[in-house]
């Protein structure tokens, strides 16, 4: 293995444990402060200081080792700095796993009626109330080191999807000089900080972005810009182009991804880390992630069906009820119905990641990718 032990600032350390054969497919242990966590992992999106639904105590059941929230939405309520009164956001939300929060610079183009980018950082109009709002990197890093995640995120711009090269140029180069501020300004010992590469659609920025970011050594790399609208195969192309330029003892991180078949893809590109509010998002409006694909329990088609969403599942959903049950639970919008999708779509992506590291451990990961592939229809 290539522990990364003995550096000064052993943080968000990356100890791969083996490398699957024909692939960039590995697994590895991420030293936190909140302990150590096997990859691939997936981290279940709880952007408000709860993963929506569900307990930290079930969360912690079906094996959640690190949960992704939100720096924007922190910020702008509650607001960071009572959070870190309240003793921080592990306190807060009372989980004992790792945390990791993203810097908010998504969210202002996502979610809030955009005003403006300039190289200062970017100001925008609160998607709450309305009011002026500007984040920077100093102040998005300031808002990460209150909330006390074990991994904080470099204040980044998202390109949108589609742009055009001359933009996703000097933005790609304004995030790199941002990424900087961002290291300047991070000055919590124990907590990592990620970069996020850039660059767009184009192979030529990715690489730059890469090799620009890597320079300034980081503990870790997120990769951004991606799971945007665009196409699948041109994120693998992305991915490509990107994965092999960032060391191979430090973790990768792709923001956003997301469905079986794209974390599948990614694995073999030698992505470590994945987040995404896909899971939670489409459970609350019925639907089951299965290796089949989705199955919308609310159909009528099941309104008789006895058995469990899936047979093979380990969930507490599985366990002890059927798919005629939860659909009713839908049907009366009872909010217990809600959390048995949550609580069987997160336990399917974890368990997925696990069944991918312990392929990878018996080197028989491409098989496993080939298998997985054949039976589940997008
Ligand atoms: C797949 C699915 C269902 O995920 C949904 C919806 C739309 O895509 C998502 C997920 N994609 C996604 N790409 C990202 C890129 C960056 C990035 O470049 N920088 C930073 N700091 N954070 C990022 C977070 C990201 N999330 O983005 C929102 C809008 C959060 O909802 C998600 O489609
Ligand atoms: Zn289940």
């Amino acid at each position: 293995t290539c522990a990364f032990a003995g550096q000064k600032k052993v943080l968000a350390a990356y100890e791969e444990a083996v490398k699957c054969g024909y692939s960039g497919a590995r697994a590895g242990r991420l030293h936190t402060p909140h302990g150590v966590f096997d990859t691939p992992m997936f981290m279940p999106v709880g952007t408000q200081a709860t993963v929506k639904a569900v307990s930290p105590r079930e969360l912690k059941e079906m094996g959640a080792q690190i949960i992704l929230s939100n720096t924007y939405h922190l910020y702008l309520r509650p607001g960071t700095e009572l959070v870190a009164e309240a003793g921080g956001l592990h306190r807060f939300m009372d989980w004992d796993g790792g945390i990791l929060t993203d810097s908010g610079g998504f969210q202002v183009f996502s979610l809030g009626p955009l005003r403006k980018i300039t190289e200062e950082g970017a100001a925008f109009r609160s998607h709450i109330d309305g009011s002026t709002q500007f984040l920077s990197p100093e102040i998005a890093i300031k808002a990460q080191m209150n909330l006390g995640a074990d991994i904080i995120m470099a204040f980044d711009e998202c390109i949108p999807y589609p742009a055009e090269y001359q933009y996703a140029k000097l933005s790609t180069e304004r995030t790199t000089r941002w990424a900087e501020r961002s290291q300047k300004a991070h000055t919590r010992s124990g907590q990592a900080l990620f970069a996020i590469v850039q660059g767009g659609m184009y192979q030529d920025l990715r690489r730059v972005s890469a090799n620009d970011l890597v320079s300034l050594d980081f503990p870790g790399y997120g990769i951004g810009g991606l799971s945007v609208g665009e196409p699948k195969p041109v994120m693998y192309e992305m991915l490509e182009q990107t994965v092999p330029l960032l060391p191979e003892n430090k973790p990768r991180y792709l923001m956003g991804v997301g469905t079986p078949d794209c974390l599948v893809e990614a694995v073999r590109y030698g992505i470590d880390m994945f987040d995404c509010v896909f899971p939670t998002r489409v459970a609350r409006n019925g639907t089951a992630m299965t290796k089949s694909g989705r199955l919308v329990v609310k159909n009528a088609a099941y309104a008789k069906d006895f058995l469990p969403i899936d047979e093979n599942c380990g969930c507490y959903a599985c366990q002890n009820f059927s798919r005629a049950y939860i659909r009713h639970l839908l049907k009366a919008d009872e909010i217990f119905g809600l959390r048995l999708t949550t609580i069987h779509n997160l336990y399917f992506l974890l368990d997925f990641t696990k069944k991918m590291r312990q392929a990878i451990l018996e080197d028989r990961f491409l098989s496993f990718r080939e298998e997985f592939l054949a039976q589940y229809c997008k």
